[in-house]
């Protein structure tokens, strides 16, 4: 039988080199999580134990569960932080969130494969609730493992487990975030495209107290050139999980993950850990492009909390620096 036609991954306009993709146990591997470098580990058992949910089993272990749903009208799923949304008049929210029932969410997604018009991202952290079969696959997921991984790299707690389950096609826009990130797949293909923290230039983010913090302002799929240029300037990494993989994604690196169009619907779960309060280390210099962030994001909330008002904060930085001595 001919398979059917698929349309090849988006091609980019800017060099993507492939993640390494080592075994979980491979001392290569312990070197790229401990040098804060994304990887792809395979064959870490992280989360065998969940590798035969679908969306069947998912219905039948979950059903006295409210579940939080995105909608977007289109294929992208933007991030956005509720409680900037006041300071940000014009602000249109790209997606609505829902609640609902495991069953309904599965009605709605069939609704939507069809209709085309909409797509749906579920995204739930994984806690009480949920039914005991759930608990049971939970609590065999490798965390003997995970919880080595911590302690070595002097990682912070586990903040959360996000359960997430895409629709094909779904795409999370380039974003980075404050917490190291180990992304387990489950089921159906992701595509992840990551950048390092040095190509911050190159990623135009929202102001900090923009709804879309850590969010890049550049639709990486159609970048607009003239207010974007140094897009072109960007060096990626692109890691394709299917499942049993897991992705080491370092804190503060960019990533875009995408549901494979045509690979079906997708499950995930990422595990979150804080970053301990780094008064007890100490500075080492020169500081790495993420401490630089940091940096920057302090300043930027400084500024913006002293003059009181988000509109000054770039008349006043550029008043700043502009026309000075480099
Ligand atoms: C887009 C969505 C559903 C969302 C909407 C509103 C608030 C938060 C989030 C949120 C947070 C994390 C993810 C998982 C993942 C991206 C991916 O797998 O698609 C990722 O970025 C990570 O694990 O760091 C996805 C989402
Ligand atoms: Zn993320």
């Amino acid at each position: 039988m001919a398979a059917e036609a698929v349309d090849p991954p988006h091609r980019y306009k800017f060099p993507l080199s492939k993640v390494p993709r080592l075994p979980y146990d491979d001392p290569q591997a312990q070197r790229l999580i401990s040098a804060q470098q994304p990887v792809v580990l395979t064959g870490s058992g992280l989360v065998d134990s969940a590798l035969h949910w679908n969306l069947d089993y998912l219905s039948d272990n979950m059903a006295n569960t409210q579940f939080t749903v995105y909608q977007s009208d289109n294929y992208y799923f933007k991030y956005y932080e509720a409680r900037k949304i006041p300071q940000q008049k014009d602000f249109v929210s790209p997606t609505i969130q829902m609640q609902m029932s495991f069953p309904e969410f599965v009605e709605k997604l069939k609704e939507a494969q069809c209709s085309k018009k909409h797509w749906l991202y579920l995204q739930q952290p994984l806690t009480e609730g949920v039914g005991d079969k759930i608990v049971q696959d939970f609590v065999s997921f490798n965390w003997r493992w995970i919880s080595k991984q911590q302690k070595e790299n002097n990682w912070g707690p586990l903040s959360s487990n996000l359960l997430l389950v895409g629709m094909a096609g779904n795409i999370t826009p380039v974003h980075y975030d404050e917490q190291q990130n180990f992304f387990a797949q489950l089921r159906g293909v992701k595509r992840c495209l990551l950048f390092a923290p040095d190509q911050f230039k190159s990623l135009y983010p929202f102001p900090v107290y923009h709804p879309h913090d850590r969010q890049s302002q550049v639709n990486l799929e159609n970048p607009n050139l003239e207010k974007f240029p140094k897009v072109l300037e960007l060096k990626g990494f692109e890691a394709t999980l299917h499942p049993g993989d897991v992705l080491y994604i370092p804190i503060y690196w960019w990533h875009q993950i995408e549901s494979l169009p045509q690979k079906g619907v997708t499950i995930s779960i990422n595990f979150w850990y804080k970053v301990r309060n780094s008064c007890q280390q100490t500075v080492t210099y020169p500081l790495a492009a993420s401490q630089k962030i940091a940096i920057m994001r302090n300043i930027e909330k400084m500024v913006t909390d002293a003059l009181g008002d988000i509109n000054e904060v770039a008349p006043f930085m550029r008043t700043m620096v502009l026309g000075r001595v480099d």
